[in-house]
């Protein structure tokens, strides 16, 4: 298929792209280069420096058979203090983007969602069917793209997929998280391990958790990217699916920074600190849809095994 992604130069759109390419897909990536790396971009790709809001130009090139739409911003704490970047960005963006796809018959659309949509779940594991409160406005700048896109599906006919990721994590074809401004646990763990922090915060040690710590669903790079190419198969005209992509098995923080001890040999001392404004105590998935639906099943859900993988890119 000859593919556009957007938000290739970003830490799961460049491995999502890799992985493409070794299909046998024909890639150009659009990126702005806001949060990416030029250099994340492999190498059989075509890229175009380029605003989402840019995309029609592009489009018109050439027949492409789909879009896979990862550009984003998403920082939690950011879409607090600055919502317009994310309405603007994420919405506004999103909105001229499938403007775009429409203009020029794109029959497929992937879209990056997240478990952000939920906000503080009732029940867990998190089925598609729960119900969507989102705690912040980068969860419901998610939320809205998701809902508009359900539209764009019922009424032009667009073959979509919006796959919802919990915590993802690792590398994959020699890439990995390379965030300038991280808030993600096991890069920020590791750079303890490399020397480049002293300690990493332990947000909240008092959420009703065995060991009072938040626990997560942590995903590895490699199986969430394997989603993108099973959803694009699987997309159907007129219709938008939603999947959850999770391994379904939750780790506390305090289990996620022994799995750094246990594969990097680092002490990383960790520092008890005040809970995280907006954090849901549990985050896990029930992904049974992607299962059903797209025949996806992780292989990589071993936690150690995510972490030894984000690590080997960094030593
Ligand atoms: N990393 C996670 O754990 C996680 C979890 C849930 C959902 N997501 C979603 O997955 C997607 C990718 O996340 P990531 O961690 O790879 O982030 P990232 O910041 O590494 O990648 C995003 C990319 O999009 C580009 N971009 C942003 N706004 C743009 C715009 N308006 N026009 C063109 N390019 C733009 C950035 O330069 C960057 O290369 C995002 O949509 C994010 O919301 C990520
Ligand atoms: O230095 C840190 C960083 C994180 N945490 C904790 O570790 C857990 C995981 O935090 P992350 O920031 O790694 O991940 P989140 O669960 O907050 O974020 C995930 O969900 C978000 C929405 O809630 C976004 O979708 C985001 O992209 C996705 O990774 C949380 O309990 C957090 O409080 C710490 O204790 N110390």
């Amino acid at each position: 298929m000859r593919l556009l992604v957007t938000g290739g130069a970003g830490y799961i759109g460049s491995v999502t792209t890799a992985m493409l390419l070794d299909a046998g897909h024909d890639v150009t990536v659009l990126d702005d280069l806001s949060t990416g790396h030029r250099d994340a971009v492999p190498a059989g790709a075509a890229f175009v420096e380029a605003n989402i809001t840019e995309a029609g130009p592009v489009l018109a090139t050439a027949a492409y058979d789909g879009v896979l739409h990862f550009a984003a911003k998403s920082l939690v704490g950011e879409s607090v203090d600055a919502p317009a970047k994310y309405w603007g960005n994420n919405v506004a963006g999103s909105l001229a983007l499938l403007d775009a796809v429409r203009a020029h018959n794109v029959p497929r659309f992937v879209f990056s969602s997240t478990a952000a949509t939920y906000g503080d779940p009732v029940e867990v594991p998190i089925a598609e069917t729960a119900e969507t409160r989102p705690t912040n406005p980068y969860g419901a700048s998610k939320l809205a793209v998701d809902h508009m896109i359900g539209s764009y599906a019922q009424a032009y006919g667009l073959a979509a997929v919006s796959l919802r990721y919990f915590n993802v994590a690792g590398a994959h074809a020699g890439l990995g998280e390379r965030h300038t401004v991280e808030t993600h646990l096991v890069p920020l763990v590791l750079q303890v391990a490399q020397g480049k922090r002293d300690h990493v915060s332990v947000y909240g040690t008092d959420w009703p958790t065995p060991d009072g710590t938040c626990i997560r669903d942590y995903i590895h790079i490699a199986d969430l990217a394997r989603a993108h190419l099973l959803a694009l198969d699987a997309a159907t005209p007129g219709v938008h699916e939603i999947c959850n992509l999770g391994n379904g098995i939750g780790f506390s923080v305090r289990e996620v920074i022994e799995a750094c001890r246990r594969v990097t040999g680092h002490p990383i001392p960790a520092v008890d600190a005040p809970r995280r404004a907006g954090d849901p105590a549990v985050l896990v998935a029930s992904a049974d849809r992607a299962r059903t639906l797209l025949g996806w099943k992780p292989e990589h859900p071993d936690l150690d095994r995510i972490v030894a993988d984000a690590w080997s890119l960094l030593t």
